[in-house]
């Protein structure tokens, strides 16, 4: 679990990113940061990660504040946190294997063929078949995300962030990584939190929506409560997309 206290953060200029955000992410289930361009979720999710330490306020690990351990307990902290990033970030030259290996000999002392069997465990886990030998370059996009996640997961991580996890992916595929992605949640009871833009993962993944406006929470919920929301900034978000304004009206019609 993750609970952020009045968290602020800025940059020396005369307004605040991040303007005092109070919440709670749980362990074992999908929480997605939402909001529009500009609102703050890539500084809230850096912070979080540890990348940008708060002007003000805290971010608690399971009861532990980043800022209040000793060097070797933040690096412990920080080997527990499994990274997601948009576009995948794998190493071009490295083989899948090879970069799902990676996260285990920067934070282990296993030897190689430890770290191949662990490695060759979570490629099983996220459906990558006949793939570990090849390049980035030679895999499909959504193949690159299913690579990225077990670099994110292979060393059992308590904390996983997801960066647009579903940018430049086709709908289905997209829906294909969100279900993998909970799924692991669920399975491993780690504390994921998502940034995210995609109404589909709100549906989709939404156990807990957080939704930044201007830096501030505007609004908490889950995708059961979201068309319910009594906010016209979480309102005019959602339904941005003619989709969502049409499944609204049907379930205004459906629940007169
Ligand atoms: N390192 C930084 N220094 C100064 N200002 C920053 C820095 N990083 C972000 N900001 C400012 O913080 C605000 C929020 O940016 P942020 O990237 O968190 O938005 P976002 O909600 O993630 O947007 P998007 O959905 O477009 O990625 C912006 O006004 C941005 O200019």
């Amino acid at each position: 679990m993750i609970e952020v206290k009045e968290l602020k953060k800025g940059f020396g200029g005369d307004e605040l990113v991040l303007k005092g955000i109070s919440t709670t992410f749980e362990k074992g289930k999908t929480n997605l940061i939402i909001g529009q361009s500009g609102s703050g979720k890539t500084v809230f999710l850096k912070c979080l990660l540890g990348l940008f330490r708060p002007t003000e306020g805290k971010i608690l690990y399971d009861g532990q504040a980043y800022s209040e351990l000793s060097s070797e307990n933040q690096r412990t902290l920080r080997e527990q946190m499994g990274m997601v990033f948009q576009g995948s970030a794998l190493f071009d030259s490295m083989s899948v294997e090879e970069n799902i290996m990676f996260p285990l000999k920067m934070f282990t002392k296993q030897r190689k063929a430890e770290r191949r069997e662990r490695a060759n465990e979570v490629i099983k886990r996220v459906n990558l078949i006949n793939a570990n030998n090849k390049l980035p370059s030679e895999i499909s996009g959504g193949m690159q995300k299913r690579v990225a996640i077990a670099r994110a997961i292979v060393n059992n991580p308590k904390y996983l962030f997801c960066d647009e996890p579903n940018s430049g992916l086709d709908p289905r595929t997209a829906t294909l990584i969100d279900n993998l992605i909970q799924e692991i949640t669920h399975e491993y009871e780690i504390t994921t939190i998502i940034n995210t833009h995609d109404m589909n993962s709100v549906m989709e993944i939404g156990e807990k929506i957080v939704f930044l406006q201007k830096g501030h929470l505007a609004w908490e919920g889950s995708k059961d409560t979201i068309f319910r929301a009594d906010n016209d900034d979480v309102t005019n978000f959602v339904y941005s997309s003619d989709l969502f304004k049409k499944v609204r009206e049907a379930v205004i019609k459906d629940s007169n």
